[in-house]
């Protein structure tokens, strides 16, 4: 019987969202950004502790209280120099208490309205195939390729294409195995490492409203989903 892991990386500095404060740290709702993914992965019953991964450098984290989630929150202050170096540093640091076919949700700290449908729908649908997957949305607009200059070039098919998403769930020591294996060319996402060892993660179907958090006007989507919650 495998147990569920969460592992959220937290050790990116924002660049696209500018200003001073990491965006994970940007008041959301009334609370730090990570908050909203942390109550989520922690509040489901079915997984067991939740990890963050920080940098060595932080300097945020402890000027908030985090109590409520003790019991079965883990920090860890090893993040990397790319999103896949501090996943891999978290992995390993995680390899004294999960085991190798444990199940681990990677989610980003930056995509705050994760609801617990969806969550839940990762967990079986993912958790009932070999290799795992991840959340997922189906292109919905045209595609167009275009040239330096703006101008298009094509319009792309746009069958068969889809957005990844996080949480992206993979066994613990297939992941940081496809992790260590890939280290010349930094995956942007989990699934990428695993494709790369030969596997076809599964995609669950997910929707818009778990988008990730990257310029300052996302923050106000993001709050107005918080706000109206579904679940
Ligand atoms: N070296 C890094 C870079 C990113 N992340 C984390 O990966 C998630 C998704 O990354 P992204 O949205 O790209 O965050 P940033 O890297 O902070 O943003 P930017 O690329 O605009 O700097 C975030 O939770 C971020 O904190 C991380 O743990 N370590
Ligand atoms: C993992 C991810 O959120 C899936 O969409 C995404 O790949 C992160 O990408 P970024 O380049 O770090 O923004």
């Amino acid at each position: 019987m495998s147990d569920y892991y969460a592992l959220i990386p937290a050790a990116g500095s924002g660049a696209r969202m500018g200003g001073e404060l990491p965006k994970q740290y940007l008041d959301l709702a009334g609370k730090p950004m990570i908050y909203h993914a942390l109550r989520r992965l922690a509040g489901s019953p079915r997984i067991r502790r939740v990890y963050v991964v920080i940098s060595p450098e932080d300097a945020y984290w402890d000027d908030y209280d985090w109590r409520e989630f003790a019991p079965r929150l883990s920090v860890l202050r090893c993040g990397g120099a790319a999103r896949a170096d501090s996943v891999r540093n978290g992995l390993a640091a995680m390899a004294e208490e999960v085991a190798e076919n444990d199940w681990v949700l990677v989610h980003d700290a930056a995509r705050p309205c994760l609801s617990a449908a969806q969550l839940e729908r990762l967990l079986d649908e993912a958790g009932a195939d070999p290799v795992g997957g991840l959340l997922a949305v189906p292109v919905a607009d045209t595609l167009k390729r275009a040239d330096a200059g703006r101008h298009v070039c094509t319009t792309e098919p746009r069958e068969g294409l889809w957005q990844a998403q996080t949480p992206q769930m993979f066994r613990h020591a297939m992941l940081l195995q496809a992790l260590h294996q890939v280290r010349d060319a930094v995956p942007t996402d989990e699934a990428r490492a695993i494709e790369a060892l030969g596997h076809r993660p599964l995609l669950v179907v997910a929707d818009n409203s778990n988008f990730k958090v990257t310029y300052p006007r996302d923050l106000y989507l993001a709050r107005l989903i918080l706000e109206n919650p579904d679940d």
